[in-house]
């Protein structure tokens, strides 16, 4: 199996002339098949932007990024799309839609894939609703449930798709401890189950144990990254 993300020298820049800044220098990264890897680090110090190149969000100014086998510092718009299609992405405020019930909302994601009727969408959506403990309130919209249920609805709606690599954005921070946790470590779960890597970025010091290794970013610049599979 090939490394899903593979980061060489790459660095990033906002703003335009005297107001330029550069967010991210010569950043490598490599993470295992599998390997579930936190993104520690002050705020501003790059970590969203990181992992907004690594999911193929904006593109690439300088350096190279190997993300499920695409080189991103080549690929064009097209390509990073469909690039997109195999990321299961979790955000702080899981962004699920509110006119929607939550197998609706699962089921969504898998409007792209060719072949697949609404019945069977629901039906997919259905059964990794039930893997994440949350069968009995798959017909509810997100009012409905609590913080820790909505993000479990987006860590279904992440795996649905079959994924081949997860990128969570302080999956946790909306969450308090007992929740917090309990999510991350469903998530690892998983991820486990199906040998997806798991990149997430977290403020969270609570939740740094469910990772196979922590990387802390400072000033754009990774500033401790012990080799993957190091023991
Ligand atoms: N679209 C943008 N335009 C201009 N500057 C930006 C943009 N996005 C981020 N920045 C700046 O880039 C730097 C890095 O931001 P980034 O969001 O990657 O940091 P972070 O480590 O994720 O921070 P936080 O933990 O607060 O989310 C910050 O100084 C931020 O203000």
């Amino acid at each position: 199996m090939t490394d899903p993300v593979v980061l060489e020298g790459v660095s990033h820049a906002f703003g335009e002339g005297e107001l330029r800044r550069l967010v991210l220098r010569d950043v490598a990264l490599r993470m295992a098949p599998g390997e579930i890897v936190l993104l520690t680090g002050p705020s501003g110090s790059g970590k969203t932007t990181l992992l907004t190149l690594v999911g193929a969000l904006r593109a690439l100014q300088a350096g190279s990024a190997r993300v499920l086998g695409v080189e991103l510092a080549e690929a064009g718009e097209g390509q990073r799309l469909s690039l997109r299609r195999q990321i299961g992405f979790i955000f702080q405020n899981h962004n699920l839609l509110g006119f929607l019930d939550a197998r609706q909302n699962v089921a969504m994601t898998l409007e792209m894939q060719p072949g697949l009727g609404e019945r069977q969408r629901l039906a997919r959506a259905d059964e990794v609703l039930a893997a994440v403990g949350l069968a009995e309130h798959r017909h509810k919209p997100p009012s409905q449930l609590s913080g820790g249920q909505r993000q479990r609805v987006a860590i279904a709606r992440a795996l649905v798709g079959e994924p081949g690599l997860i990128l969570a954005d302080e999956p946790t921070a909306a969450l308090d401890k007992a929740s917090g946790h309990e999510v991350v470590s469903l998530l690892r779960g998983m991820a486990r189950q199906r040998g997806v890597s798991i990149l997430m970025v977290t403020h969270d010091p609570r939740i740094l144990d469910v990772a196979d290794r922590v990387v802390a970013m400072e000033d754009g610049r990774i500033v401790s990254a012990p080799p993957a599979g190091r023991d």
